[in-house]
């Protein structure tokens, strides 16, 4: 297994190049299973959960390639689609495979998705997809791991319903917007999630035809049609990576341009490090952040945007552990989302987990030493850490990272971190 091996201590300047949206990416790859016509997705990043998904919905038949002369673009026609299935290999290994649900039985009025499993962050049931998706009209029994769905005898499209869930779910959102679009009469989406990766799945849905309004609000209203066509469409920016980098910054000091991040989707985030003492403006297409000396701690919570993101958690508690002050941070969406804790401790870090809250001390200095990463954005945590800590951290099972981040260690050595992977 690749780690990461980090000499702290370095400041950073230049700029980086914000990738396509993870959170974007997935729903979009699978919105394309919604038209037999060919979709060309733009900015597309170079991730291992896209990978997947690519190998999830080839595997189903589709016609699914990365351009060779243009990075980022991805052909999709899923005309020869013949196999509407998700099968546990894939799916295991990434969450996001429950996006092909509402798309499959959209189109094609069956799916068979393994249920996707808990992960280090929490246990993720999926029972809001089902329940909203049964709304719809669909038959869905849960047997050996598998959710198997389809129409009634007889019944060649879901049918236009109103869903309340229980809670706000992004992904939830996504499969019921996809599903709704194909769906015979209106349906709508109330507590719908308002995350930035939901406007952009659903202006690429609206491009491809389908009858869509109130995307980023609480309520959307979906009017469905036949038939969907092909589309050209350009992935939004990473608000999570560009977040990650932003923090990453206020934590080592320097002054670096993030090159198509997008204030306007990480307010809360931007708020808290102006307060913290980093100076960020931003224009069309960029941010910049310059950062010196330490920073003052910043106490949040985690919400549904747009409040702060569960996303950024991590990585803003990096930035804490090493600030003036004392901060609390309260973890609301996931109830397993403070794995990175023992590990930032193992790197000198004072903080104390109280149920859904952690109550951090800013220490001086952290020492570097060899941690392991748990998940995505713990992963990212540990690697700002690794950035500010005395001598060398190396950060092991980074497999996690390359799930979700684009080159990161690539983007951080252009802007002046040591840093490198060993590969295993
Ligand atoms: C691919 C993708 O976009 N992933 C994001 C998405 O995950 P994901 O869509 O899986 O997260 P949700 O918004 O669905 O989860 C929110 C909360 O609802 C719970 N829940 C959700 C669905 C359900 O059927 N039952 C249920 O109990 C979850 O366990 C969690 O506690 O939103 C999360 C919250 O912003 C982010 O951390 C993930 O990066
Ligand atoms: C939790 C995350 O992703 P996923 O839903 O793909 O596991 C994340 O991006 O931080």
């Amino acid at each position: 297994m690749d780690k990461l091996r980090i000499k702290g201590g370095k400041s950073l300047a230049g700029s980086v190049d914000i990738s396509g949206a993870k959170n974007a990416a997935l729903p979009e790859l699978c919105a394309a299973l919604l038209t037999a016509d060919t979709v060309t997705l733009l900015n597309v990043p170079g991730l291992q959960d896209v990978a997947t998904m690519l190998k999830l919905i080839r595997n189903m038949g589709v016609e699914a390639e990365r351009s060779a002369s243009a990075p980022g673009t991805v052909i999709l026609n899923a005309g020869p689609l013949s196999s509407p299935e998700a099968p546990y290999e894939l799916v295991k290994t990434m969450r996001a495979s429950v996006l092909a649900l509402g798309p499959l039985l959209a189109r094609f009025g069956e799916a068979t998705v393994s249920l996707p499993g808990g992960c280090a962050i929490g246990s993720r049931p999926v029972d809001q997809h089902i329940k909203g998706l049964q709304a719809m009209g669909a038959d869905i029994i849960v047997e050996h791991g598998y959710m198997l769905a389809r129409l009634p005898k007889g019944q060649t499209r879901l049918k236009g319903a109103a869903i309340t869930t229980d809670m706000v779910t992004v992904t939830g959102t996504e499969n019921f917007l996809m599903a709704a679009t194909l769906a015979e009469g209106e349906t709508i989406l109330e507590n719908a999630a308002q995350e930035p990766e939901i406007g952009d799945l659903a202006e690429m849905l609206i491009k491809m035809g389908a009858n869509i309004e109130g995307h980023g609000s609480r309520r959307i209203r979906i009017q469905g049609v036949e038939r969907l066509h092909g589309c050209t469409h350009q992935v939004v920016a990473d608000r999570i990576e560009t977040g990650t980098f932003l923090c990453a910054v206020a934590a080592a000091g320097g002054d670096v341009v993030l090159n198509h991040g997008r204030a306007d989707h990480l307010d809360v985030v931007i708020e808290k490090l102006r307060e913290a003492g980093a100076t960020v403006t931003a224009g069309e297409g960029f941010i910049r952040i310059q950062a010196q000396g330490r920073m003052k701690a910043q106490s949040f919570r985690t919400t549904e945007y747009p409040g702060f993101p569960t996303d950024m958690q991590a990585q803003f508690m990096a930035l804490n552990a090493i600030a003036q002050g004392t901060s609390t941070v309260t973890e609301t969406i996931f109830e397993n989302r403070f794995m990175h804790v023992n590990e930032m401790v193992r790197l000198g870090a004072k903080i104390q987990i109280e149920g859904k809250v952690c109550v951090i001390n800013g220490v001086e200095q952290l020492s570097g030493a060899t941690v392991m990463a748990t998940d995505l954005r713990a992963s990212a945590s540990l690697v700002i850490a690794g950035l500010v800590a005395s001598g060398e951290t190396f950060v092991e099972r980074i497999y996690h990272l390359d799930r979700g981040y684009d080159q990161m260690e690539a983007k951080l050595r252009g802007i002046g971190a040591d840093i490198e992977r060993m590969k295993a």
